[in-house]
């Protein structure tokens, strides 16, 4: 598989190179993931035929349209030769009736190219909506299952270009350059034949450019798809840049950042535009000698012809005959540069799904390590709570020099205590908290929740048994209802009122149409505390045994601070949670505290024991640090 990179490298100063910015007349320039996204070493062949899976369903509907448009082109080629037998026969003796019988043949064979063109399309339209639809369709549940720290390296709109402007490519390849690929060699090969029946010296001076012109086509198809893999790239950058634009409007626009993106939109579209040129150049290039070289040899040939014609070695309908073949093939040849230049494109676009589709998931993505599917049935005072066991965890693109972040972390929640994580700004408390319904793996060590561990458990159980609510409060363009439904889709209305109120987010009754009101894309058109309710709204819905809070109270003014904890504390009574706090109020919600320090948990105590015995908590809860931005001790 090819290795993608990370996130686009370009800066965000438009004066400051972005690193691999390239040269101005370098051959392929790179940029951002693109620069890292090498062209495979295997031929558009061997990658356009892994789409077999997907094409084996609609095989027939294939070979129907590659056989309408076999009869239609050869329907074509038949038309010289009737045009022969009406010069050398009707033309030359002046029979009028014979005349009208070869026009209607011509007017059949006309009618019959037509229809059978028009048959081809009818026959795989449909089939390849269907041939794209499944691969999207793929490409997105994969999407869904690959873990976080998949999403945490590819940039959306790499992943974005691959489930549109790809599979478009795909489909449109299907449709017509596989077809007329086989079609017009076909094609081709009777019409060189007809040709040599015709008049083999004729026919040897027209088919003798096909050799460099072979050649050609095999230079052209390596740097063409070079071109093509960089093209498909830089427009998955380009949609990044786009996106990031478009969703952080607001902070562009208030730190007057705009024009530093616009520029930014701008290298990567001129990056784009260039390669698209390089590609048109070399379109160009090889069309011009497609083109090219085969008039050549018909202009050749027609001289000679006439020389032949008029020494009486063959006859006028022969030439004609000949030269309307010739030219009948000129666009089974003429297309072979767009047909070349599409299928490099549909090859590349395949490779690019492929690495997506090839990413192998976690193991035991979907089943349980070893057999149990569920938390052992025990009476809740037996209950373990939540442990973590000598945890170790490291990003996957951390540096290699740099130290775990989490460096054995041991911790006991006990069964219906409340939590609360603190430490200093990147000590990792999100990121032990993501460990609990692994969306990040643990490097070593184990966590259980009442006592199973937590890889024993499918992982869509593992989810419904632990909810989060997130620092960053994500909301989907659909209603409230279904945005905190999500935390128990089979919830009840009174759940759902319930939640509500635990979260303080009466105004939801105040909105145009209630919980039914939609919220936009990203819930933008909310404010941030009230995102933030709502997301606190969805972990609370479904009642969860086991729940976690990052911060969920720091959008929140004082006041409605205060309301939100005063109904938590029932909620957290009837649960085992771990909040992420950073504030003392937040941090009075908790039975215990751990602190959490050089990837440790240093101290486990109440709030006041920590506050008493521990300095270091005590500076936390205070504010109070060193200049260095650490604790002083
Ligand atoms: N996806 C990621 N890939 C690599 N490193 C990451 C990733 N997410 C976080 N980090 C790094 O891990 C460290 C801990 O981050 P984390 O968000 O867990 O800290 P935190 O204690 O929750 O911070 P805060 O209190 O500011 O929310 C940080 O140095 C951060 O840069």
């Amino acid at each position: 598989m090819t290795e993608l990179s990370t996130q686009p490298q370009t800066s965000l100063d438009p004066d400051r190179p972005a690193p691999d910015r390239p040269a101005p007349d370098s051959p392929a320039p790179p940029s951002g993931p693109a620069a890292k996204a090498a062209v495979p070493k295997h031929s558009a062949i061997r990658s356009l035929l892994r789409l077999r899976p997907y094409v084996r369903p609609i095989r027939w509907y294939l070979a129907g349209s590659t056989l309408a448009a076999l009869l239609a082109s050869l329907a074509a080629l038949v038309i010289p030769l009737v045009l022969k037998d009406i010069v050398d026969g009707p033309v030359a003796h002046h029979d009028t009736a014979g005349l009208w019988q070869q026009g209607a043949l011509l007017l059949v064979l006309g009618m019959m190219e037509a229809g059978l063109f028009g048959t081809r399309r009818w026959l795989v339209a449909r089939p390849l909506a269907g041939v794209e639809r499944r691969m999207r369709g793929d490409l997105y549940a994969k999407l869904q299952k690959l873990p976080v720290s998949f999403h945490d390296r590819w940039a959306s709109g790499q992943l974005l270009s691959r489930a549109t402007s790809d599979m478009f490519t795909i489909r449109l390849f299907l449709a017509f350059p596989l077809v007329f690929l086989i079609v017009n060699s076909m094609v081709f090969l009777t019409g060189i034949g007809i040709m040599f029946s015709l008049d083999w010296q004729l026919a040897l001076i027209t088919v003798v450019p096909a050799v460099p012109l072979i050649l050609l086509c095999s230079y052209f198809e390596g740097r063409y798809s070079a071109a093509a893999r960089l093209s498909q790239d830089q427009n998955g950058d380009l949609a990044t840049v786009l996106e990031e634009s478009v969703l952080g409007i607001r902070i562009l626009k208030s730190f007057g950042r705009h024009r530093t993106m616009a520029s930014r939109y701008r290298v990567q579209a001129e990056l784009l535009r260039d390669t698209e040129l390089r590609k048109a150049r070399l379109l160009a290039d090889l069309w011009a000698v497609i083109v090219g070289l085969p008039e050549l040899a018909l202009g050749c040939s027609l001289a000679v012809g006439v020389v032949q014609v008029a020494h009486g070695s063959v006859t006028a309908g022969t030439l004609v005959a000949f030269l309307s073949t010739a030219l009948g093939l000129r666009w089974p040849v003429e297309s072979l540069g767009w047909l070349l230049a599409y299928s490099n494109e549909a090859s590349t676009a395949t490779d690019r799904f492929f690495e997506v589709m090839d990413t192998e998931l976690a193991e035991d993505q979907d089943e349980p390590v070893s057999g149990s599917t569920d938390l052992a049935d025990v009476e809740q005072q037996a209950r373990d709570g939540i442990r973590f066991e000598d945890v170790h965890f490291r990003y996957p693109d951390a540096p290699d020099d740099t130290p775990d972040l989490l460096r054995g972390v041991e911790l006991h929640v006990r069964s219906g205590e409340t939590m609360a994580l603190v430490g200093l700004t990147g000590s990792g408390k999100t990121t032990l908290t993501a460990l609990l319904p692994r969306l990040y793996e643990t490097s070593g060590g184990r966590i259980t929740l009442d006592g199973t561990d937590i890889r024993d458990l499918p992982r869509p159980r593992l989810r419904e048994l632990v909810s989060m609510a997130f620092e960053e409060p994500t909301l989907f363009s659909a209603s409230v209802r279904e945005n905190v439904l999500m935390g128990a889709p089979g919830a009840s209305p009174e759940a759902l009122d319930r939640a509500l109120d635990v979260a303080q987010a009466g105004f939801v009754r105040g909105l145009p149409e209630g919980a039914g009101t939609q919220v936009g894309e990203q819930g933008l058109s909310l404010s941030g505390g009230q995102r933030q309710r709502l997301a606190l709204a969805r972990a609370v819905v479904g009642s969860p045994p086991f729940l976690v809070l990052d911060d969920p109270l720091s959008a929140l003014d004082v006041h409605t601070e205060a309301l939100v904890e005063q109904a938590l504390r029932d909620v957290l009574k009837g649960t085992t949670a771990l909040v992420v706090a950073h504030r003392p109020s937040t941090v009075m919600l908790a039975d215990r505290v751990a602190l959490l320090a050089d990837g440790r948990i240093e101290a486990v105590g109440t709030h006041h024991e920590l506050l008493e015995t521990n300095p270091e908590y005590r500076e936390l809860m205070s504010g109070e640090r060193a200049e260095d931005g650490s604790l002083t001790r």
